[in-house]
């Protein structure tokens, strides 16, 4: 039987155990916080429980507009305990509920630190594992070791955490109260979510930005909609300004930004990216090859280049998302065990920003098409013009479509709407089965509603034979 060792419980290392347990192999996790991992305890799922949350408060937005009479925004109180308490409460039951289905297909999960053995015994690697608590230090036999150890927040030396007042991502959740003013360092993916999920739970925000606009990585035409309903709503947004240092002053926070300004608020959250942890696995020692910070090198079925030592998820880096990393696990499995795979493929991922609007994208990007890179043609709708989104007052937004300019084929778009993330699926799998613009056009909707938009986008890209 297959012995298999999987170095960390995230989506990579829990969806990576399932299919080896259901290819009979005898598969042992070993896991140091939990399991569902970072993913699950305090990255993805606490951060959009805690999103569930402030869009509970945006529903009484502009009740006015609708005939409806409330006491406004102002009078919505956020009880700050009580909504971290769920945000904890949900990530430890969801933990749970993978724990329990690991153990019910058969996986031995361990609470511990591992490591790899400095000895391999022949074709088998040794893995270390040193178990939570006082328990002796042991180690196991492994025809194949999965690294799965996701990623930790990057920490600028300048801007320490106290989880008080200058916090990371993960400590947010410990705070009695909601921040008077929060200061938001990095304006990434990460940075935009708590930005925009702060301001509408009615905090003062400050996003500092180091680039020209925010989400710099996203469609430009989108990440600048955003940005535009982030200031239209009071956020303070400071573009082209890094942050030096962040440092204690009294009952806050003072924020050095790089041209000597200097900001003041309640708290600072530091969203500056993440580093993997691959440092203490003994990888170097071992001969596995790391990329330029510290990620693992892997090809597209999640081999290293040690025979047997395979690594998926934010280890390596490939494309950060929890989807992401659960298919790399489940492809070194297949593959590690001799059942037929299909290597990574990113180009239909789709990936979702979970602010206010959302903004969901796959495919190709804007600047791959801008670059010449893709040979495009493409529409831009703004929802503005949409029935569904009048009704609901939806000024914001728009759906974006890429097709070949040729065939039609659909190739990639971009949505920025409330609940993107849902809406997103028709384009990926217009993009995922080659489907063209005509197969789309044809396509029926609900009418009246926002994925009207979708098919309205396709009609426009229909080339007309008579044209
Ligand atoms: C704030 C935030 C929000 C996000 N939201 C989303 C989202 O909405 N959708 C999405 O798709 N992605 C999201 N992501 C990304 C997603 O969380 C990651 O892509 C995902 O967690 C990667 O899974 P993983 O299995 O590689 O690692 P992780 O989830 O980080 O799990 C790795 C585990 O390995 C453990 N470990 C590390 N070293 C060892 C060791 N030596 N021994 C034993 N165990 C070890 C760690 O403790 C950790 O629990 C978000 C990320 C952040 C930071
Ligand atoms: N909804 C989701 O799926 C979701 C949510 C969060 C994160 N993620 C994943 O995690 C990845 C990483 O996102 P992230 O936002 O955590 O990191 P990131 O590296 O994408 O963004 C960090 C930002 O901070 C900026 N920065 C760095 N130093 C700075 C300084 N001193 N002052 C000001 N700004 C500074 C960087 O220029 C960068 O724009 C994403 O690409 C995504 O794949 C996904």
């Amino acid at each position: 039987m297959s012995q298999i060792v999987i170095i960390g419980g995230g989506p990579a290392g829990y969806e990576a155990a399932l299919v080896a347990a259901q290819l009979d192999a005898d598969v042992t996790v070993v896991e140091a916080e939990g399991a569902g991992g970072a993913c699950v305890l305090s990255d993805c799922v606490p951060s959009k429980t805690f999103i569930a949350s402030s869009e509970v408060v945006t529903g009484y937005r502009d009740t006015e507009e609708f005939g409806v009479h409330s006491d406004g925004l102002e009078a919505v109180t956020v009880d700050a305990r009580t909504v971290h308490e769920r945000v904890k409460r949900l990530a430890l039951a969801q933990s749970a509920d993978i724990h329990t289905k690991l153990v019910k297909a058969g996986v031995e999960f361990v609470a511990g630190h591992a490591r790899l053995g400095e000895d391999t015994l022949g074709h088998t690697h040794r893995v270390i594992v040193t178990p939570a608590g006082d328990g002796v230090e042991y180690s196991i036999a492994a025809s194949t070791v999965l690294v799965a150890t996701g990623a930790t927040p990057r920490q600028l030396p300048t801007a320490v955490p106290d989880g008080e007042r200058i916090l990371t991502w993960r400590q947010v959740y410990d705070l009695p109260e909601l921040p008077e003013h929060l200061i938001v360092v990095g304006s990434g993916v990460t940075g935009a979510e708590f930005a925009s999920a702060y301001l509408a739970m009615g905090v003062k925000v400050t996003l500092v930005s180091s680039r020209d606009r925010v989400m710099p990585h996203e469609d430009a035409d989108a990440a600048m909609a955003i940005e535009r309903v982030f200031r239209n709503r009071g956020m303070s947004i400071l573009n082209n300004s890094r942050a030096e240092a962040v440092r204690r002053v009294g009952d806050g926070v003072e924020v050095v930004l790089s041209d000597g300004r200097q900001v003041t608020g309640s708290h600072a959250l530091i969203a500056v990216g993440s580093i993997p942890n691959t440092a203490d696995l003994g990888l170097a020692e071992y001969g596995v090859e790391l990329a330029r910070g510290g990620f693992v090198t892997v090809d597209r079925v999640s081999r290293t280049n040690v025979p047997g030592i395979y690594a998926a998820g934010d280890c390596t880096g490939v494309l950060p998302l929890a989807s992401v990393a659960a298919m790399q696990g489940r492809i070194a499995m297949w593959h590690a065990l001799g059942e037929a795979v299909r290597p990574l493929r990113l180009r239909t991922v789709a990936a979702n920003v979970f602010t206010d609007p959302e903004l969901a994208t796959v495919g190709v990007s804007q600047d791959e098409v801008d670059a010449g890179k893709t040979p495009a043609r493409q529409v831009m709708l703004p929802l503005s013009g949409n029935a569904r989104a009048k009704m609901d007052d939806l000024a914001d937004g728009f759906v974006k479509l890429f097709c070949r300019p040729a065939s039609g084929q659909v190739i990639g778009g971009v949505v920025v709407a409330p609940k993107a993330s849902e809406l997103i699926l028709p384009i990926t799998m217009a993009v995922e089965n080659n489907l063209t613009v005509n197969e789309l056009a044809h396509t029926i909707t609900i009418y009246p509603s926002l994925s009207g938009s979708i098919t309205e986008a396709a009609r426009q890209l229909m080339l007309h034979e008579l044209e």
